[in-house]
């Protein structure tokens, strides 16, 4: 099946294929082709330029895309979307003033929603869940990271890695699964929380590992949750396995969660809404992708990623949306973009790069999405007619989207 695009606006994000990700300076570039021509065989990108030189190849469709816009989906590397029921009532009790922590204090939280995903099937899990993974594709997504920790049994934390299974083989979208049994110390366990930590290393993670349930391991580095030294342990157990770490680090504190990161070679460090120079100094000559997540500060109040600091510094960043029904109650990456732009003052340019090819990065597929490169995935969204690329973040709250290609077929 082979579709050609003609007369494309602005083809966005065009780069070779082998740029794992962008960083500092960088950053600010956003390469286009004005006026151009994309062509798709069997659903992989197979060429693109200018107008002028679009070849007279026999296709199956042919899109005339005059005033409209291509861009690669959105990577969106850290969700928690595989969840049961809601937080609505908390969601009044915070505009009513408690805090994230007084809620959690109070048995809320994450708590909250590990009670309700004990109680529910995992046929009823997969259902709810499928009905957001839907949601955020037809938003532009086109690759999605999905951790477990509502479980926080072996059992139910077995039974949401089996439904994020289940959604890589139902669904023609890069799903990666993150293991993150360390996401709250359950009650059972509150007095001695030693023991929880054995058993995410000593019971879940090999029956995890055993089934293939997992691409990395997740910790939540925090006061109150887990420890630097615990969450070191952590990862280290789940690099035997040969799983490498994303991690909760900095959401409130800054406590050594992205040192302990940088340190095990963790493919992420994500929230970093609270971070010291020393923290952005340990980032430098790292492998390690930060993470901003801006929707759970809008949620929340709390303060935003200093992503200006980040790229100023010379660093890489990525943008998600941290979809969870605790923090961020939204999928929605054109929200997250336009949020970057407005509150932590990214470049469009800089937005747009955070939440395609670095986003794809901070999963591990840079090679597959993240970029019109030839020999990647044909997982786009042609726009609807469009001023200039700054019209997606500044009508916030808008869709701008038209349609959404997923391996070249549209959704
Ligand atoms: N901070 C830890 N985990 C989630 C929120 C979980 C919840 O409140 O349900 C987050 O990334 O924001
Ligand atoms: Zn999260």
């Amino acid at each position: 099946m082979r579709i050609l695009f003609k007369n494309i606006k602005a083809l966005v994000q065009v780069r070779p294929t082998d740029v794992k990700y962008v960083a500092g300076q960088e950053m600010d570039l956003l390469p286009q082709i004005a006026h151009a021509f994309l062509l798709i065989d069997d659903g992989i990108i197979k060429e693109f330029g200018k107008m002028e030189v679009c070849p007279g190849v026999e296709v199956d469709e042919t899109v005339d895309a005059s005033g409209k816009m291509i861009l690669p989906s959105w990577c969106d590397s850290h969700t928690h979307l595989v969840y049961a029921g809601n937080r609505e009532t908390e969601f009044v009790d915070k505009i009513n003033g408690l805090s994230y922590q007084d809620i959690a204090s109070k048995g809320g939280g994450i708590l909250n929603s590990a009670k309700t995903l004990q109680e529910t099937t995992e046929e009823d899990l997969y259902a709810q869940s499928k009905t957001r993974l839907e949601e955020i594709i037809a938003l532009g997504t086109g690759a999605v990271e999905i951790k477990s920790g509502y479980g926080l049994t072996t059992d139910a934390e077995i039974k949401m890695l089996r439904v994020i299974k289940r959604l890589k083989q139902e669904y023609n979208i890069p799903i990666k699964a993150t293991f993150l049994g360390a996401h709250a110390v359950p009650n059972a366990f509150k007095n001695n929380q030693k023991e929880y930590v054995q058993l995410v290393i000593d019971d879940m993670l090999p029956k995890i590992a055993k089934e293939n349930l997992a691409d990395f391991i997740d910790v939540f580095c925090e006061k109150g949750y887990f420890s630097v030294e615990e969450t070191a342990t952590i990862i280290k157990a789940g690099k035997k396995y040969g799983i490498q770490s994303k991690i909760h680090v900095n959401q409130f504190t800054s406590i050594g969660g992205v040192q302990v990161g940088v340190q095990h070679k963790a493919l992420s460090v994500d929230h970093l809404e609270v971070l010291s120079p020393k923290d952005i100094t340990a980032l430098k000559d790292s492998t390690t992708m930060p993470v901003a997540l801006p929707g759970c500060s809008f949620f929340l109040g709390i303060p935003y990623t200093p992503g200006r600091a980040i790229i100023d510094a010379g660093l890489p960043l990525a943008l998600a949306t941290d979809y969870n029904p605790g923090s961020a109650p939204s999928g929605n990456m054109n929200f997250v973009v336009s949020a970057a732009c407005i509150k932590m003052k990214l470049t469009p340019e800089e937005a747009i790069n955070a939440a395609t090819i670095n986003g794809a990065y901070a999963m591990g597929l840079e090679s597959e999405v993240g970029s019109i490169s030839i020999g990647k995935k044909a997982n786009l969204f042609l726009t609807k007619p469009l001023n200039s690329i700054y019209a997606l973040p500044y009508h916030f709250g808008t869709n701008a989207i038209e349609q959404v290609y997923l391996n070249g077929k549209k959704i």
